[in-house]
């Protein structure tokens, strides 16, 4: 059943107008929480994908002109609307992607946080004057933007995601076509509607639908595309960091990860329980930060899963993410209820035991009940796999060598987290942990002012934080001579 909100668009924005796709094409949206179809979207391909390329490259000729002053107060009316629109924003993006609308309204705020704050940074993007060698010549060395930048974006956070690289793009001075997911346009799209209520240049955002590895293809390929974003899994991140790599065009890979979540046995119990309800359960556990894998020392183990078990039962409750009380969403398609699935079967078999949950939810929607399991162990696929769902798997160990020995064992690098009430043992392992973020006593640890980035298979590159603009700038080194003794 199609819906009506103000920043719905079932159209592409282009330049700063709105059409369909070449030939019409169009595929459905889907509510994943009722299974509706909630309206359709242009499916496009490498001519329009083309067409906002161009686009974005005419506007990025007036658009690195404009002072860090004019984008700065563009940039903050833009923040303004997204919050002015807030209720509206969230209900669309609850009603594409799932999530609980108080999490919804959280996610769009972030957004608008992190265009904020890049707001700021833009005046901040400094050059040096270096002390010359040379008597007849001065050094000095400013940074450029890089230019047009294409960006693809996943469907679990489709409005943040999106300003998380949109920010660093606007306050360099760069202009954007971005590619939102299928399963999440509307939120993407939305943001057309913004730039223009914000009075952004025709041109220095664009936003298009349509085949992903056609869209992707003709912004890696297309020489007016100086720089490629992408957030989404390491499989398909590795496709595009290839085939920017050809073309040599500069890339940010955020991916997937693994997070190791441990607890030591002089942690704080209640607040490792918080945490990890935070971290594993959060989105449905459809974050590329979520807790995978939860390693418990065997002193507390008993009481912990105990004390985990008890706080998914009486705190997490799956529905509707309009209904008041609801806390988790469905997930986003049939295929992710799957791999829950198969990652839960396959730990049963291999000894695993359900403490909490195990079964999908009856009706409507790709639900999954928030899950606890215990007796994990090394050759379950949980331990090797991001599970991308509300499924807690809790593995036991015995020293603190052992913890970081199996928590580093994995080609991922995102996000890590440990609880100990000892100092020593926190730098020890905050620093022999091989991940971009770690969080020491806490489950959710992201903010804009905070660099967002993995290492290893989980990426490169970091997002937000006043090294967020630094990949969307180029550093020129002008050698002034002739200036004489
Ligand atoms: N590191 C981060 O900040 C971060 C944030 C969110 C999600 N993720 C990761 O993303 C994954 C889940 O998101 P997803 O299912 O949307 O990921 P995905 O890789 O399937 O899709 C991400 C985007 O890539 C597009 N895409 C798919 N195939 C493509 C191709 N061949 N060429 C160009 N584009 C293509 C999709 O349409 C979508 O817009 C998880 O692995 C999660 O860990 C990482
Ligand atoms: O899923 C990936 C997001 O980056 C998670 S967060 O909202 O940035 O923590």
């Amino acid at each position: 059943m199609s819906f009506d909100n103000a920043f719905k668009k079932e159209a592409i924005y282009i330049n700063g107008s709105w059409s369909a796709a070449d030939n019409g094409a169009t595929v459905e949206v889907i509510n994943p929480a009722t299974d509706e179809i909630i309206g359709t979207i242009p499916h496009c391909g490498r001519a329009e994908t083309a067409r906002a390329i161009s686009s974005a490259h005419t506007a990025f000729k007036s658009w690195k002109k404009t002072t860090a002053e004019e984008r700065s107060k563009l940039m903050g009316r833009l923040a303004d609307e997204i919050v002015a629109n807030l209720d509206e924003l969230a209900l669309l993006l609850t009603a594409e992607m799932g999530k609980p609308l108080a999490e919804a309204k959280g996610e769009i705020m972030g957004g608008a946080k992190y265009i904020r704050f890049f707001a700021e940074e833009a005046k901040r993007v400094y050059g040096d004057i270096i002390p010359s060698p040379w008597g007849d010549r001065r050094i000095l060395v400013t940074k450029e933007p890089v230019g047009v930048v294409g960006a693809i974006t996943p469907w679990n956070f489709p409005n943040s995601m999106i300003a998380r690289k949109l920010g660093a793009a606007l306050a360099s001075g760069c202009t954007m076509v971005i590619k939102p997911s299928e399963f999440t346009p509307y939120s993407a799209l939305a943001y057309g509607i913004l730039a223009e209520k914000a009075g952004l240049p025709a041109g220095v955002i664009n936003v298009l639908t349509g085949e992903a590895k056609d869209i992707g293809e003709e912004m890696c390929e297309n020489p007016q595309v100086a720089k490629i974003t992408f957030t989404g899994s390491t499989r398909v991140g590795k496709i595009l960091a290839g085939n920017a790599g050809k073309a040599m065009k500069k890339i940010s890979m955020e991916l997937g990860g693994n997070a190791p979540f441990i607890v030591f046995d002089d942690a704080d119990l209640d607040k490792a329980v918080e945490g990890a309800i935070a971290s594993k359960f959060r989105n449905s556990g459809q974050t590329c930060v979520c807790a995978n894998r939860l390693y418990i020392q065997a002193g507390v183990y008993d009481a912990f899963a105990e004390k985990l078990a008890k706080a998914v039962t009486e705190q997490l409750k799956p529905g509707n993410g309009l209904d008041d009380g609801v806390t988790q969403g469905p997930l986003i398609n049939e295929a992710a209820v799957k791999k829950v699935h198969e990652h839960l079967e396959d730990a049963k078999s291999k000894g695993g035991k359900v403490i909490v949950g195990g079964t999908e939810v009856d009706g409507p929607g790709t639900f999954f009940q928030p899950t606890v399991v215990t007796g994990a162990h090394a050759e379950m696929r949980v331990a090797r796999e991001e599970t991308f769902g509300p499924l807690a798997v809790l593995f036991k160990f015995e020293t603190e060598a052992e913890a970081i020995e199996r928590a580093n064992d994995t080609e991922y690098g995102l996000a890590c987290y440990f609880y100990t009430n000892d100092l020593g043992r926190s730098f020890r392992v905050m620093e022999a942990l091989e991940y971009g973020l770690v969080g020491v006593n806490e489950g959710v640890i992201t903010t804009e002012v905070a660099p967002f980035g993995g290492v290893k298979d989980s990426g490169m590159g970091n997002e937000g934080s006043k090294y967020g603009l630094d990949d969307y700038l180029n550093i020129k080194y002008a050698c002034f001579g002739g200036l004489g003794a």
